[in-house]
């Protein structure tokens, strides 16, 4: 396509949204002039579930719920009264709590100023809020954010070596919608711990965000820790960053958490609207189906010119692949749907995988986000007239054209500046676009039935472990792997009695020896 095609078919497609301060450009996919109107009709079913869906509808059939994200920024959509307090008071406890914890009214044991939070969650209870902090984060805030999102242990002494001495004017944010997520509850006991090491109560430092009722929320209330907040079952996991999941921390941050929920609310309007080339959300929903085929068979690279976004694409993997990646349709037809999603940010992704993209296998298409404006204050030469935020908008461009040449497909969202009121625009434009996608291609966005597989499994692996550690401990001589397998009336289970063995015994402090020698089959284990 020549130039001046390429600039008719980029006027004609693009969506400019300015109360939202962004832009939408699907000029560079190569979608056929007809496809809009072909998809037109489900489309229009899919503007209807959401439209359903935001009205209270069960739009999570397996597990019976509502979805209401979409309320938490506009409490007057809520279907009931007592949803609409429930999110008006969440909202003032959070306000109150961060005034009360950075005016000193709420203080430590030692009656100092919380300057620190340790965020304690995984999951949607850790990515939405790591994505804020990152995205808006400054020297001058008012508490520093750390997170425990994994049950690494050697990760988590990283994060208590960096608190160190401060770990007494550290709050601990603990986060669990269903508050029994295992990775959250090693890291909160390797926290009290920690306090504990230091002559400290965790409960005078700590709150919880987590479901009433939660196992986390009956700890929290019986060991008397300084506040709790609520989350509901009508909020998923990854759509809760505009929940106390997401605002608590960012509050304490010190982040502006009504502009965050006021650029959420605003692209909510614009992306409730049925008119599909006026809706960003819709045309995202549209192109992935054209790109992908309607079945995840391209992947979706974000490639955001600007730092502050390099977590974006990991918020987005869990956004999109726990809602869009699911075996089964919403009928029980085997579907096997998914998007693959990954990229860190642009231009430094130029100089790591862009030469595959460019050149390799063409199993993707890209999402740029550009960011118009560069930095707050001007910016110095680094060529004559030129800055490097020139160079960034640059290699931008540059990627772009290069992608298009080779008939790799892209994308553009355009937002003015990075504050607290785009990063809710970007949040709510992709949890709408899923929403939307998903009833494109039929299956529950809402649900995650296969997360629980590894769950279970890995639930097996420790009362394994811990039927290996007792047979070892009467006594018994080196043994193979084996032998230790075929001794707990579980031969067929050998390759997994093996690999604990092996991991027992690189960790000293477990108390079992090994002797590593011939084929791995041969090795000898024992208590020591
Ligand atoms: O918030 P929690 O209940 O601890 O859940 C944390 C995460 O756990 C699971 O892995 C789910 O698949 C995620 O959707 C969820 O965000």
């Amino acid at each position: 396509m020549g130039d001046l095609t390429l600039w008719k078919r980029y006027t004609t497609h693009l969506c400019l949204c300015p109360k939202l301060g962004l832009s939408l450009d699907i000029s560079r996919m190569g979608f056929p002039e007809a496809f809009p109107d072909h998809m037109e009709p489900s489309m229009q079913r899919a503007f209807t579930a959401m439209k359903e869906l935001e009205a209270g509808a069960v739009a999570n059939p397996d597990e019976q719920r509502m979805v209401g994200h979409y309320w938490l920024r506009n409490a007057a959509l809520a279907p009931t009264g007592e949803i609409r307090d429930q999110i008006a008071s969440a909202l003032d406890q959070i306000k109150t709590f961060s005034y009360n914890i950075h005016s000193g009214t709420i203080t430590s044991q030692n009656n100092e100023t919380f300057k620190n939070i340790l965020i304690i969650g995984i999951g949607g209870s850790a990515l939405g809020p790591q994505f804020v902090a990152e995205a808006l984060g400054m020297a001058g805030d008012r508490m520093k954010p750390s997170f425990l999102d994994n049950t690494d242990p050697d990760g988590m002494d990283r994060v208590f070596a960096e608190l160190g001495d401060d770990l007494g004017r550290t709050l601990a944010v603990v986060i669990s919608k269903s508050g029994s997520t295992k990775e959250t509850r090693n890291g909160m006991l390797e926290a009290q711990a920690a306090y504990r090491r230091a002559g400290l109560e965790f409960a005078l430092h700590a709150v919880a965000v987590t479901g009433a009722g939660s196992e986390l929320d009956r700890l929290a209330a019986a060991e008397g820790w300084i506040a709790r907040f609520p989350m509901w079952d009508w909020v998923g996991g990854r759509t809760s960053v505009t929940s106390a999941v997401g605002l608590l921390p960012a509050a304490l941050q010190g982040l502006d958490i009504t502009a965050l929920l006021a650029g959420a609310a605003a692209c909510d309007a614009v992306t409730r609207q049925t008119e599909t080339r006026q809706n960003p959300a819709a045309l995202m929903a549209l192109m992935w189906h054209y790109a992908t085929n309607g079945r995840g068979e391209k992947d979706m690279v974000m490639l955001p010119y600007k730092d502050r976004l390099l977590l974006f694409s990991r918020y987005l993997q869990q956004l999109i692949m726990e809602s869009i990646g699911k075996e089964a349709d919403l009928e029980g037809n085997i579907v096997n749907q998914g998007m693959t999603v990954y990229g860190n940010k642009g231009s430094t992704d130029q100089h790591a995988y862009v030469q595959q993209l460019r050149e390799g296998v063409a199993n993707f298409f890209v999402t740029f986000v550009e960011v118009l404006h560069d930095r707050e204050g001007a910016s110095m030469p680094v060529e004559e007239g030129i800055t490097s935020g020139d160079f960034l908008f640059g290699f931008f461009q540059g990627t772009r054209q290069a992608l298009y040449e080779k008939g790799r497909e892209s994308m553009t969202i355009t937002v003015e500046r990075i504050d607290a009121f785009t990063i809710g625009v970007l949040i709510a434009l992709f949890e709408r676009a899923v929403g939307l996608y998903a009833s494109l291609i039929n299956v529950n966005a809402y649900h995650q039935p296969g997360v629980e597989a590894g769950k279970k499994a890995a639930g097996a692996v420790i009362a394994l472990q811990k039927e290996i550690v007792g047979l070892l401990g009467k006594g018994q001589n080196p043994m193979t792997a084996g032998e230790v397998a075929a001794s707990l009336g579980k031969p067929e289970a050998v390759e997994q009695v093996f690999a604990i063995l092996r991991h027992l015994a690189a960790n000293p402090d477990r108390g079992v020896a090994a002797v590593c020698e011939g084929d791995v089959s041969e090795w000898k284990f024992w208590k020591q």
